[in-house]
């Protein structure tokens, strides 16, 4: 093997490998607990003593995510992934196609675009508050314990509908909408780790052609509920698109993700246009991006603000000056610029986004042979000094973006460490406040600003209508790598995702 001389962990069997430890236990503990033994690289066994490594290097993770363009890819196993869950859109498409996917959609994506979307996000956030207000008039009390995600989850699906398609999937009022009782349902069947069936069978498909691999999971009937999914979306993409089409033409546009994308599209050089397949293709693709992570990062904020009644109140305090200023100028609602200018609105966004990120794994390909740079040398099992490693081509890393958000230590939750200027990154990495969270360089998270906000926007709205308190259920939280990282109870894994919150209603300050 040419990773012979990396240390890790011995296998725990011969047929997972270490994949078990890797995909089965709470998220991020069995590299945490490798990087503590062997380092920042580490390496691991797959499915029948395969090597793979684990890195969680600054120097390396930036040479793989950043600047070794399209020489490291997504694994072609994730690629089949994203094509079955969102079709062949940004998050499925490859080289030259991703390039050209990815600049006709960036468009829709930046900061002033952004801006457009503070008042759904507020307005979806306050539709959930209100609806638990009435619930806590109902029961008679002036608190409640609400389950998080089954609510943020509701909410965030009507947030992006209406930000980035102008649709109302009405989730959070119960609106009878099929897209959103599939996307329900698909969820709330995906918050499991994965059994050794599929761990075993994701790792095996690397050796499948992923010719092979579309044929037999466009005829797998157990994924029925995602070809249903494909089929309801693309036809509300359709209409959607055709809409839009309209629109841009009658000079009347909106200022929706996808009314953007249409634009560029139409303005783009007819060899580099997107294809009716891959414009329908991007609705699921924002869905599917954009719902679950975001829907679990605001949970995972929650739960830190409920366990620190302390950050909660200085947040509070933080909302209650910055609604007496917007008073002041005579407005009525925050913006993304108030929203920039509060230092600890940005810090708890930052330290929810290192300690709790949703997506704990990058999958990654050599295309080339390639060198991997280290900033931190690691000892080899031969007790040399190691500082860069030798990739042969067709190599696979997972990026631990857990592993990397942690580096020098940093196992506490506090969200000062943001306020008090002494986080220093010793190499520049990713989208967002040096984090691997949102991945980096080419293939980063085109909608790391559209999650930022909608995570502050509804941090604002949650603790200007109510106080959060711990509940005795969270001391047995666990952190589930599932299709994202879910909260679960330990012991009650079979109900799916769970962050039970008691939620007290306070004053309402006039603005
Ligand atoms: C806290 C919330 C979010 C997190 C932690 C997150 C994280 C990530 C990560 C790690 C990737 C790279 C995956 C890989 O290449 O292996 C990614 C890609 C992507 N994300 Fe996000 N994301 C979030 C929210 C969103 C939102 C709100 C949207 C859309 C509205 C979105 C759309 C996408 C898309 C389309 C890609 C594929 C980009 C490409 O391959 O060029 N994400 N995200």
């Amino acid at each position: 093997s040419p990773f012979s001389n990396i240390a890790g962990p011995e296998p725990k069997s011969f047929m997972l490998g270490n994949l078990r430890e890797l995909l089965q236990q709470p998220a991020g503990l069995a590299e945490f607990d490798w990087q503590r033994t062997y380092g920042d690289v580490v390496r691991f066994r797959a499915s029948f003593g395969t090597d793979q490594l684990m890195v969680a290097d600054p120097k390396a993770l930036q040479h793989v995510m950043q600047s070794s363009g399209y020489r490291w890819r997504k694994s072609p196993v994730r690629r089949e992934i994203a094509r079955l869950t969102s079709g062949k859109g940004l998050a499925w498409a490859d080289g030259d196609v991703h390039t050209r996917q990815r600049k006709v959609m960036l468009p829709g994506f930046r900061a002033p675009e952004t801006k457009y979307f503070v008042p759904f996000f507020i307005s979806c956030a306050e539709a959930m508050c209100s609806g638990w207000k009435e619930m806590i008039v109902r029961n008679g009390g002036q608190s409640h314990i609400f389950n998080f995600p089954e609510y943020i989850s509701r909410a965030t699906l009507d947030a992006i509908g209406q930000a980035a398609f102008d649709y109302d999937f009405g989730s959070t009022n119960n609106h009878e909408n099929e897209l959103a009782n599939l996307y329900e349902s698909l969820t709330a069947n995906a918050f499991s780790a994965p059994p050794d069936l599929a761990v075993l069978m994701l790792d095996l498909f690397r050796h499948v052609p992923p010719a092979i691999m579309e044929f037999i999971n466009d005829h797998n009937p157990k994924l029925k509920a995602l070809h249903r999914v494909a089929s309801v979306a693309n036809d509300v993409a359709s209409r959607l698109i055709a809409q839009k089409i309209e629109d841009i033409k009658g000079g009347n546009p909106n200022k929706d993700i996808m009314t953007f994308l249409v634009q560029s599209n139409m303005s783009e050089n007819p060899k580099s246009r997107l294809t009716e397949e891959e414009l329908l293709a991007q609705m699921r693709t924002l869905i599917f991006g954009g719902h679950e992570t975001i829907t679990n990062t605001i949970c995972w904020a929650a739960y830190e603000m409920a366990r620190n009644p302390e950050l909660q109140a200085r947040l509070r305090a933080e909302i209650r000056a910055t609604e007496e200023a917007i008073a002041d100028r005579g407005e009525t609602e925050f913006t993304m610029q108030d929203f920039e200018e509060m230092p600890l609105l940005n810090a708890m966004a930052k330290e929810t986004l290192r300690y709790h990120p949703v997506a704990i794994h990058l999958y990654r390909t050599a295309y080339e042979d390639d060198v991997l740079p280290l900033l931190k040398p690691i000892i080899g099992k031969s007790g040399e000094i190691i500082s860069e490693i030798h990739i042969p081509k067709g190599a696979q890393v997972i990026g631990s973006v857990s592993a990397y958000n942690r580096y020098q230590d940093s196992f506490e939750f506090n969200a000062d460490r943001w306020l008090d200027g002494h986080v220093k990154a010793e190499v520049p990495l990713g989208v967002y406040a040096n984090l691997a969270t949102f991945a980096s360089g080419i293939r980063s998270c085109i909608g790391w600003r559209f999650a930022v906000t909608e995570l502050q926007a509804f941090i604002v709205v949650l603790l200007r209508n109510f106080e959060l308190e711990t509940t005795p259920k969270l001391a047995k939280i666990r952190r589930e790598s599932a299709l994202a990282m879910v909260p679960t109870i330990e012991g009650e894994l079979d109900k799916g995702s769970q962050l039970p919150i008691k939620v007290s209603t306070i004053p309402k300050v006039e603005v």
